[in-house]
């Protein structure tokens, strides 16, 4: 019996603390059974308590490790996190788009936890223009979605007027994510598909180890495109994935510890010997 295997990319910075960026999106490429391959975009020094440093790595880099995998390893679903400047969101979309690569998630990484900026000032026009209409889904937490629709995000009516004008950039899914609310009870994320709004909501966890989690949902959502899933349904079992890893979520380093990307199988497992 032949057995497809499949795969997926990610196009993001790389986190030496691991608990973000690549290092989070390949654990979670991992956990998922689908083969992760990058493209490092931005080397950050980086741990629990924050960012130390940031070094991009030059455009010919980052399209030469993009080109390398298309000849060789052509992905079946591609995200995208920090990618730092106008240069490289602006090269790496015209490779996105040249390759016709589909299943495309994007994640707006703009500042990390700590307030370190990920994303130059400069480079916001660029990933609305270049980026955002080439994506399958796009997954911008609160403080992200006011900063691309130039609008205050406070109540829910803001909340859908700024998803439309979010879909009205171009990607076929908006997921307005709910980790940065006000809310107590809950984590509520916005889903809308250019007709329906759906809202996905979960018990607020109360901790601090939440680093990551941006991260690992998007890198879930493209996990489950890749494997067919259709983009609602990866949606939700990606909401799934990331209420696991936080709920299970790792009390290491002196800040805000990372999220666990196993947890979300080590709780299927379980209610499978359960059942
Ligand atoms: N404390 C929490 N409890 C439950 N879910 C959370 C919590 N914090 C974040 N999430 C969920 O994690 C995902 C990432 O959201 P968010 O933290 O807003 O992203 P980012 O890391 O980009 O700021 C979303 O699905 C959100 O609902
Ligand atoms: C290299 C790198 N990329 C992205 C992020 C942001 O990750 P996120 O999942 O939003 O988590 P926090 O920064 O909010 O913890 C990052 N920190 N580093």
């Amino acid at each position: 019996m032949s057995y497809k295997q499949t795969m997926a990319l990610t196009i993001a910075g790389s986190d030496s603390g691991g608990g973000a960026g690549i290092q989070a999106d390949l654990k979670t490429f991992q956990e998922l059974n689908v083969y992760g391959m990058s493209a490092i975009t931005a080397v950050t020094a980086q741990n629990t308590t924050g960012v130390q440093g940031v070094y991009p790595v030059e455009v010919e880099g980052i399209l030469q490790q993009i080109d390398s995998i298309q000849e060789d390893l052509p992905p079946h679903a591609i995200k995208t996190g920090m990618l730092f400047n106008s240069e490289i969101i602006e090269a790496v979309a015209g490779r996105l788009k040249n390759y016709e690569w589909k299943n495309i998630v994007v994640d707006p990484v703009m500042i990390a936890k700590g307030g370190a900026p990920l994303l130059l000032e400069e480079a916001v026009n660029s990933l609305k223009e270049h980026l955002l209409p080439l994506a399958e889904v796009i997954t911008p937490n609160i403080p992200e979605a006011e900063v691309l629709t130039g609008m205050e995000i406070k109540t829910y009516e803001d909340k859908i007027n700024a998803i439309k004008i979010l879909s009205s950039m171009g990607p076929k899914m908006v997921v307005l994510k709910g980790g940065h609310d006000a809310d107590d009870e809950e984590s509520v994320d916005i889903v809308y598909d250019g007709d329906t709004i759906t809202e996905l909501r979960t018990s607020r966890i109360q901790t601090k180890n939440t680093h990551g989690t941006g991260c690992t949902f998007s890198s879930a959502i493209a996990a489950f495109l890749a494997q067919g899933k259709a983009p609602m349904e990866a949606v939700r079992l990606a909401k799934a994935f990331i209420q696991a890893a936080i709920e299970d979520s790792l009390d290491i380093g002196k800040g805000h510890g990372p999220t666990n990307h196993w947890a979300f199988n080590r709780k299927n497992r379980s209610r499978e010997n359960h059942s």
